[in-house]
């Protein structure tokens, strides 16, 4: 804001008055805009009121009509009231175009200027202005007053570069707010033209709004970047949705922003395809807090998900973190093996009944262990789901039962024997004592308890045995025993869900017209058992599935956690963006193998971000230190800006502490906290908005101790939680505790140290052996 303001207070009178000038002209475009928009306000409420009177009539015709346009009339007033607040950003001056057509929102279609545009004395007249924003207006005469930032019409806004300028002579983001335009900012594509406009030449105002932007200070939550989206951007925002869309590149170059962007896209453009839903994958809740108001923002929200990997479960919400083993054992492949096993070990709990005993037709039938063990055995055969085998463990109780009681061979006639063991069957399963023993015998498994069960060291042993080794057994069974679940569990409980099946229940009974019952109807319609095609349409609609699925972070993504996410997007298209040199996950391949198998065959149409919009220069060349240690060989983004700030190097107070123990002499006591608390005051004098204190993941309570009283401004985080975030500036605390925190440690680093917009602190530990200069040895060249 600071920079903005003075960039201003420094310009000339005369260039003061063309910019006046400049703004007086988007004003009356605005207001011209704004008297269109109230008069659509109207319409829609009038049509809300028409709507409301027709539900008087009351036909059931008259009824469906009035609420699909009380809806849609509800729809058009809210957005329109929404969008009221800076809805119209951008316009750009075109040259007449190649075909002269215009396109359905009015506008001329033709991306490349027709010959002759330019004339030969590089003079040239503009042929079209439009002007861009959240949403599409047109005028009484339905020519566009407003271009929907989405529309093809709007893309040359957004590709156009001076190295490829298309049509567009001059782009200019508009400032506004509510209703007054503040300013505005142009970039002209062809800086050697002269281009009229209605006989006058085009002045250009202002150094460009990504500059703006980009120097604005950070609040807790994201901003779109509607205004100012690149040309690289824009290719994968508009990328059509078709198969998988794979975007690859370093940190700050908008990966977030761009996905964010793609899905309220992917929603304008085919409306009624992502009624199935966007699902909108995040690694942590503190990264879905932070972009959580982008898409409302673009006027998208009722169709777009966006959770948590830790939340992908309803009823389960991650609260605890793994240590890096535990989390390592639960997210590899590995644990698929263990679950199956555990799956079908946990029906047998400790306390499993070892003896069956039914008194039927007046005579006592027991079943003893060992038949009771084969009969689960071979119940257990094959590979479907547990939940649904119970019913065909009780029919082989049945049979064994049956069997036992010696009225198999009691009747000759089919018929007759048929009808005797049926009835036997009835009495078997009336009696309590059947019911409470298969209820023991065979519980219904829930993914809970099977979980559960996994915490019996014991257990978990037998069921991982040659799969997990015994200290991965001891730490993954203890994880289990706390309260509450990791991230890494989630998709454990997920796994188990599809590995014991949803067991049918019984249907509900079918309501009876009292006609029915006085024709007899009834007895002709017994219950019936649910058939297998009724069970796939349940299970069909039990799925919680999308038709566009998001994966931000993709590189983070465990093949536990791949396995989850591939089962929400079975059916859908994809855009999956990350970048491996910020992976926390320690064996790339394995997730690289089952990201393949979630996307499926699907050809991939790969995206490569190439400019760090986020950090200045001098961060992310010292950050380019430990990619070059974390990732040997793969090249950092270009940073788009410089501050001419350096980052800051801070080694900790050493105080002498007396002891009692003279023998050893003073204790030196290193007070990291201190030193930490005092520089991020110190940051917070010399920003404007937030600052992030990043630390290894076990000092995250006492971080927020050292920090207890400074404001909100400023946030504590575990080098795990910064993923995603960014701040105005950063003290990272300890490289070297951060990066031998797990075999990830080194990206895990990287990723701290490309938190910061503005400016960037590092403050060495113990274990950081700093030089004199107090740059420790892991940011040394
Ligand atoms: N075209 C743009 N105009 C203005 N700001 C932009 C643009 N592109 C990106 N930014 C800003 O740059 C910052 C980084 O963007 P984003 O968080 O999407 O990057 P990322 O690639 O997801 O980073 P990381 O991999 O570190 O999570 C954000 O503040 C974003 O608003």
């Amino acid at each position: 804001m600071a920079a903005q303001a003075q960039q201003e207070t420094a310009l000339d009178p005369a260039r003061d008055s063309v910019r006046d000038r400049e703004i007086g002209v988007e004003q009356e475009h605005l207001d011209r805009v704004y008297r269109r928009l109230e008069e659509k306000i109207h319409e829609a409420e009038f049509l809300m009121h028409d709507a409301a009177q027709r539900g008087h009539v009351g036909t059931p015709g008259a009824l469906a009509e009035r609420d699909a346009q009380v809806f849609r009339a509800g729809v058009h007033l809210n957005r329109l009231n929404n969008e009221f607040e800076d809805f119209l950003f951008g316009r750009i001056d075109l040259l007449p175009g190649k075909d002269g057509k215009k396109g359905p929102d009015g506008a001329y279609t033709a991306v490349e200027p027709a010959e002759g545009a330019v004339r030969p004395d590089n003079t040239a007249d503009i042929a079209e202005t439009l002007h861009i924003g959240r949403i599409g207006v047109l005028d009484e005469e339905y020519a566009p007053l407003v271009i929907d930032w989405r529309a093809p019409a709007a893309a040359p806004f957004y590709r156009s570069t001076p190295v490829d300028p298309g049509r567009v002579v001059r782009r200019r983001v508009i400032r506004s707010k509510g209703r007054r335009v503040l300013g505005v900012e142009d970039d002209l594509m062809r800086p050697e033209l002269t281009a009229f406009l209605d006989g006058h030449a085009l002045p250009v105002i202002g150094d460009g709004a990504l500059m703006a932007a980009l120097g604005q200070a950070r609040s807790h939550t994201m901003r779109d970047i509607v205004a100012s989206i690149q040309a690289e951007q824009d290719l994968v925002i508009r990328a059509p949705a078709a198969s998988v869309t794979y975007v690859e590149g370093g940190p700050g170059t908008g990966k977030t922003a761009v996905a964010l962007h793609r899905a309220a896209y992917l929603l304008y453009q085919d409306r009624r395809r992502y009624a199935g839903g966007i699902l909108i994958v995040s690694p942590t809740p503190l990264l879905v807090a932070y972009t959580e108001g982008v898409l409302p923002s673009l006027g998208e929200e009722g169709q777009v998900a966006i959770r948590a990997i830790g939340s992908l479960v309803d009823g389960a919400e991650a609260t605890l973190y793994d240590s890096p083993s535990v989390a390592r054992a639960k997210g590899s492949y590995r644990m698929l093996k263990v679950l199956r096993k555990a799956a079908r070990g946990a029906l047998e709990p400790n306390d499993s009944p070892q003896r069956l005993r039914v008194v039927t037709f007046g005579r006592r039938l027991e079943l003893q262990a060992e038949e009771l063990g084969h009969i689960r055995r071979t119940a257990l055969g094959g590979t479907a789901p547990v939940n649904l085998l119970r019913p065909r463990a009780r029919k082989l109780l049945l049979d064994a039962l049956w069997e036992r009681s010696g009225a198999a061979g009691r009747h000759a006639d089919p018929e007759l024997a048929a009808e005797l063991r049926s009835s036997f069957d009835e009495d078997v399963t009336s009696e309590d004592d059947f019911i409470a023993f298969l209820d023991a015998w065979w519980p219904e498994l829930t993914p809970r308890t099977v979980l559960a069960a996994m915490a019996d060291e014991r257990r978990l042993g037998r069921w991982a045995r040659r799969i997990l080794n015994p200290g991965e057994v001891r730490k993954v069974a203890r994880s289990l025993r706390r309260d509450g679940h990791s991230v890494h569990d989630i998709a454990l409980l997920d796994e188990l869900q599809a590995i014991l099946g949803v067991p049918a229940r019984p249907r509900k009974k079918r309501e009876l017209d009292p006609l029915d019952q006085l024709t007899g109807l009834e007895e002709l319609m017994p219950v019936r058992e649910e058939t297998q095609r009724e069970r796939a349409e349940r299970l069909a609609q039990e799925r919680v599935e999308y038709a566009h699925v998001i994966v931000d972070e993709a590189q983070d993504l465990t093949p536990m956690q791949w396995r989850m996410v591939g089962r929400r997007g079975r059916h859908a298209t994809w855009t999956v963006v990350g970048d491996p040199a910020q992976s926390s996950w320690s064996d790339p391949d394995e997730a690289a193998e089952a990201r393949d198998e979630a996307l499926g065959t699907r050809p991939r149409r790969r995206f490569r971000l190439t400019v760090n919009y986020r950090n200045p220069a001098e961060i992310a060349e010292l950050a380019s230190k430990v990619l070059a240690l974390a990732m040997p060989g793969s090249a950092s983004p270009t940073a788009v800006r410089s501050t001419g700030v350096e980052p800051r190097f801070v080694t900790t107070h050493k105080e002498h502490v007396v002891t009692a123990d003279a023998e050893h002499g003073p204790e030196v006591r290193e007070d990291l906290g201190r030193t930490v608390r005092e520089e991020a005051a110190r940051l917070l004098e010399r920003v404007d908005g937030t600052v992030g204190v990043v630390v290894a993941m076990n000092r995250r309570e006492e971080a927020r101790r050292w920090l207890a009283g400074l404001g909100d401004r400023v946030v504590a985080l575990g080098s795990l939680e910064a993923k995603g975030l960014e701040y105005d500036a950063t003290v990272v605390v300890s490289p070297a505790e951060i990066a031998d925190e797990s075999p990830a440690g080194l990206r895990v680093l990287y990723v701290a140290l490309t938190r910061a917009t503005q400016q960037l602190t590092i403050v060495s530990g113990a274990r950081d052996e700093p030089d004199a200069a107090g740059v420790p040895d892991l940011l040394r060249d």
